[in-house]
């Protein structure tokens, strides 16, 4: 039976990051995408230039069109943007026994928020109790928690932080940390599972879009039934694939390559993270 996966997210219309990043990692991973938009961008390598969010009902009603009608095996959240959209997201998921992770975009790369000020608490209270897995970046777990982020304590205070909010587990990304010379993310459970991983930094500026991408991928592999400790490794070797063949297309920062993965598996040059017990 093919897997199903759902991102509710806003479309990047450059192809790098949003929407159409979930989509075609989905369906470079073999799960079947499906999508409920929460805003349009106009954006390109180099920006965001103008967002148009999308009334909440149209948003309620894409997430019930395809509830209604696919079992959907894991859903993934990207930018939501407003109080109210957060809102209608959390009561659509909140009785849904499925994976669900939460991206809690905040910035985009050149600068631009993709999530009001006013919304944040919404996260915290509605979102986040029912998220199987948060991925906050750096400066996002900053957000999140109130805490400044230095060294791998400070990462391990904010992660008990965030799943004392009620989350299931937490991945806190290093593509931000400046005081280690990988790229080396933090797996926490509130089960008691802890690790970092590990993959060599790629010298690039070709970024655009690695946290959509990843988590994108994370949810594929929860689709497929992963359980989340190795659902997290599979991810991080798919976006270092991605980021390691990225595309220098567009004068900015140019996006991961979505299908590098399979590539790699078939040279088998694939297995980079490195598990590391924290
Ligand atoms: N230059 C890089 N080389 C290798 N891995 C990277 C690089 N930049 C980011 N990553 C990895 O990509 C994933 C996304 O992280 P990050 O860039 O922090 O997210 P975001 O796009 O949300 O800011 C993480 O697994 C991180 O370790
Ligand atoms: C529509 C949309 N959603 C999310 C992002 C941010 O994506 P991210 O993966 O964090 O990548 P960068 O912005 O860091 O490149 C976006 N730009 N657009």
């Amino acid at each position: 039976m093919v897997q199903i996966a759902m991102t509710i997210a806003g479309s990047d219309n450059s192809g790098g990051a949003g929407i159409q990043a979930d989509i075609k990692t989905f369906q470079e991973l073999g799960v079947f995408g499906t999508s409920a938009l929460t805003a349009v961008t106009a954006q390109n390598t180099q920006g965001v230039h103008a967002i148009q969010s999308i009334d909440p009902e149209i948003i309620a009603a894409q997430i019930e069109a395809i509830f209604t009608d696919f079992p959907v095996h894991a859903v993934k959240t990207g930018m939501l943007f407003s109080s109210e959209i957060i809102q209608v997201v959390a009561e659509q998921l909140k009785n849904k026994e499925i994976p669900l992770v939460i991206d809690p975009v905040m910035i985009a790369k050149g600068g631009a928020s993709l999530l009001r000020e006013e919304a944040i608490e919404a996260l915290k209270k509605e979102l986040l109790p029912i998220a199987t897995v948060v991925t906050p970046n750096i400066p996002e777990a900053e957000v999140l928690t109130g805490l400044q982020i230095q060294n791998n304590a400070d990462i391990e205070k904010a992660a008990k932080h965030i799943l004392a909010l009620g989350a299931k587990s937490v991945v806190i990304k290093g593509g931000h940390r400046v005081d280690v010379p990988d790229a080396e993310d933090l797996f926490m459970s509130a089960a008691g599972e802890k690790f970092y991983v590990r993959t060599p930094w790629i010298d690039t500026k070709d970024t655009h879009g690695t946290g959509c991408t990843y988590a994108a991928a994370l949810t594929a592999f929860l689709a497929e039934g992963k359980k989340q400790a190795d659902a997290v490794i599979s991810a991080k070797n798919f976006i270092h694939a991605a980021i390691e063949n990225g595309l220098d297309i567009g004068s900015g920062h140019g996006p991961t390559n979505h299908w590098a993965y399979k590539q790699r598996m078939t040279v088998e040059k694939h297995k980079k993270g490195v598990v590391i017990d924290g």
